[in-house]
C-alpha cells in the first residue's frame, strides 16, 4: 500500500474540515477525492504531503510518516493555485526545482530534458513562463513535480481553471503516467475528471460520503430520477422506484420522468447528503 490513512480528524478551531477519515492509494492505483469547495480535500492531502499534522488518527506514505525525509523523496506534489516563477524560463524552472529537490546534478540536466520531450514542452524550454497559457503553465508544474522521478504523484485540484482542450491534454499526461506505474492520488471537483482518470473515488464532504470504484459509484448513483412536474414547473430528483412511485402518486397533472446525468446526481448528493448516507 502507498498510503495509508486511518481515521483522521484535522479542525480549524471550530471547523472541523476532516471528520474521521479513512483511505488508502495501492500501487499503481489513481484515486479521486470528489467533493464540492470547502469539502476538506486540501486540508486531507496537505496532511498526506506533510504539510500539516492530523489532530487525530495515523497516516502512512510508503510505510512511514509523511514527513520522513524518504517519503518526500519518493513523491511529488502540486499544490492547489501554485504556479511556476514567471521570470524564469520552463527549463529553468524545472532544472531549479530539481536542485531544490537534491536532485544529483549529473542526472539532473537528464531528467529536465526527458520531461520536456515527455511532456512536449520543447518549443517553450527557453520561454519565460509569464509567455505561457494556463495549460502550459500547469505542464511545466507537472514536469517540475516529476523531476526527482517520483513513485507518487500527489495533485490538488490538477486541471481547475484550465480550458476543455488543456484539461484533456493534463488527463492524457496522469494518464500516461499511470501507464509507466505511478500513483497518484488527486483532488477534483469535477465528476467528469474522476471518472475519466480514477480507479477509485472517494467522494468527500468533510467525512467519506461514498467510496468504491467508479463503475460502483455510477452505480449508485444510477438509481436516481428526475420528475418534471408540468402544472408546477419543479423539477424535482428522487432516489429508487419506491420513492418515485410515491411521488407520483401525488402529481395531480402531466409530468414527465427521466434519468439524470451523473453530474446532475452528484450535485443533487451534495446537496443533500445525508438522504444516501
Ligand atoms: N487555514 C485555514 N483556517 C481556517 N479554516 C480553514 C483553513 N483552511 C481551510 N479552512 C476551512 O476548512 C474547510 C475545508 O477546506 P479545504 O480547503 O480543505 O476544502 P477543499 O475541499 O479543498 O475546498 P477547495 O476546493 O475550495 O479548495 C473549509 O470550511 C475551509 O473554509
Amino acid at each position: 500500500m502507498i498510503i495509508d490513512v486511518r481515521n483522521i480528524w484535522k479542525s480549524y478551531g471550530k471547523i472541523i474540515a476532516n471528520e474521521n477519515i479513512s483511505l488508502f492509494v495501492n500501487e499503481g492505483e489513481i484515486i479521486a477525492l470528489l467533493g464540492p469547495n470547502g469539502a476538506g480535500k486540501t486540508t486531507l492531502v496537505k496532511q498526506i504531503y506533510g504539510e500539516l499534522i492530523p489532530d487525530k488518527g495515523e497516516i502512512r506514505v510508503f510505510g512511514k510518516k509523511p514527513t520522513d525525509r524518504s517519503v518526500k523523496r519518493l513523491m511529488g506534489v502540486i499544490p492547489q493555485e501554485t504556479e511556476p516563477f514567471e521570470d524564469l524560463t520552463v527549463w529553468d524552472n524545472i532544472y531549479y526545482f530539481g536542485r531544490l529537490k537534491g536532485v544529483d546534478k549529473k542526472i539532473l540536466k537528464e531528467n529536465v530534458e526527458e520531461l520536456i520531450q515527455k511532456l512536449d514542452l520543447s518549443s517553450k524550454r527557453n520561454t519565460l513562463v509569464r509567455d505561457l497559457s494556463g495549460g502550459l503553465k500547469r505542464r511545466t508544474l507537472i514536469a517540475m513535480a516529476l523531476v526527482n522521478k517520483p513513485k507518487l504523484i500527489v495533485l490538488d485540484e490538477p486541471t481547475t481553471g484550465l480550458d476543455p482542450e488543456a484539461r484533456r491534454e493534463v488527463w492524457n499526461i496522469l494518464l500516461s503516467l499511470k501507464k509507466e506505474g505511478k500513483s497518484m492520488l488527486l483532488t477534483t471537483h469535477y465528476l467528469d475528471e474522476a471518472e475519466r482518470l480514477a480507479d477509485r473515488i472517494y467522494l468527500i464532504n468533510r467525512k467519506v460520503i461514498l467510496e468504491g470504484t467508479t463503475s460502483q459509484i455510477k452505480e449508485k448513483f444510477s438509481d436516481w430520477y428526475e420528475i418534471i412536474d408540468y402544472t408546477t414547473g419543479k423539477v424535482l430528483k428522487v432516489k429508487g422506484e419506491e420513492e418515485l412511485k410515491k411521488l407520483i402518486m401525488t402529481l395531480k397533472g402531466k409530468f414527465e420522468v427521466r434519468l439524470p446525468t451523473l453530474e446532475e446526481i452528484y450535485l443533487e448528493v451534495m446537496k443533500d447528503v445525508e438522504r444516501i448516507s
